[in-house]
């Protein structure tokens, strides 16, 4: 049975306590040392560029005829990224884990470590979204190995028994938006990850064809992450997307995040029926294992330790 290990909320909780204090100027470590705009956004890139929008029930419905599932096919290949709409996972639950996490930022700091400590307090809903974000991403598996045409459980099976962790990021608002970045441009070292916005402030953004694009979430959506290992299972095919966050002047911005990873027995490797003559395979396989402590190893900076999986053309590693 798959385990599932939440993360992230002390790291969440000690920034919330400094954002409480007078703000005299933006600590230094947190001041963003790129010269990267931050909000690139010239109206065209707004208004053209949305992100692609999967109905999870039109792709059901007819058993996924290949026309639907090139939506599916198409977003995961050419943008990496897609709103999920009609998911079916019920509106009541997620209303309920977002205000439920909404209060939780509320308590104060003492109050919060022993929700740590006591994990049954207000952790049903959070085991119950797992356990349907669980299902959902099972059903994505399976609609895309369709999509990828290749061998029913290939994929499926890696992540059938594989982990999960979930990591819920709260980000202070900050009167200099523009000086720091909230969560600094990465691609996830997942499958996939489903990630939810908790209370409606927007932040999160993509870089596609090398432009940062904001992500208007659309009510009831989950946005769906092609992460690294996908791009390596699908041998290219799907593209993991960089991302990052960034903060607002005013308002807190809570998101929670749930990624899907395979086993740590699995050898993650460009899936065999997608490789041949043709199609040589063009990232290296590797253990599970061996992969995430070179992930941990490393700071997040982009898509660059996808590129350290990327088979060389002669054949040899790129790696040390
Ligand atoms: O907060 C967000 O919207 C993005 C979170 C994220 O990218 C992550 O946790 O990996
Ligand atoms: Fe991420």
């Amino acid at each position: 049975m798959a385990s599932s290990k939440p993360k992230g909320l002390g790291r969440s909780v000690s920034i919330q306590e400094l954002a409480k204090q007078p703000m005299l100027g933006i600590p230094e470590r947190y001041v963003r040392l790129d010269n990267e705009p931050s909000s690139i956004l010239s109206e065209d890139a707004t208004s053209l560029q949305m992100i692609p929008i999967v109905d999870m029930q039109q792709l059901l419905m007819d058993e996924a005829t290949d026309f639907k599932l090139e939506k599916l096919h198409s977003a995961c290949k050419e943008w990496g990224i897609f709103q999920l709409v009609n998911h079916g996972v019920s509106s009541l639950l997620v209303e309920k884990l977002k205000y439920e996490i909404e209060e939780f930022y509320k308590l104060p700091s003492e109050e919060k470590m022993r929700f740590k400590i006591q994990p049954e307090d207000g952790r049903e809903t959070l085991e119950s979204y797992i356990s349907e974000l669980q299902k959902l991403a099972m059903t994505l598996f399976g609609l895309m190995e369709k999509a990828l045409k290749i061998d029913k459980g290939e994929i499926e099976e890696m992540f059938n028994d594989g982990t999960q962790s979930v990591r819920m990021t709260y980000y202070p608002p900050c009167p200099q938006p523009e000086m720091v970045m909230g969560l600094t441009p990465h691609s996830d070292a997942t499958g996939i990850t489903i990630l939810l916005q908790v209370n409606g402030v927007e932040g999160f953004q993509i870089r596609k064809d090398g432009i940062w694009i904001p992500v208007n979430f659309l009510p009831d959506a989950f946005v769906v992450n092609v992460g690294d290992i996908l791009e390596i299972l699908s041998n290219g095919q799907y593209n993991s997307i960089e991302h990052r966050a960034t903060v607002n002047s005013v308002k807190e911005r809570i998101s929670i995040a749930m990624f899907f990873n395979p086993k740590f027995e699995a050898e993650i490797g460009p899936t065999t029926s997608l490789v041949n003559l043709q199609n040589p395979p063009l990232f290296k396989r590797v253990g599970m294992e061996k992969y995430t402590k070179d992930f941990f190893s490393r700071k997040l900076n982009g898509k660059s330790f996808l590129e350290l999986m990327r088979k060389i053309e002669n054949g040899e590693d790129s790696t040390t």
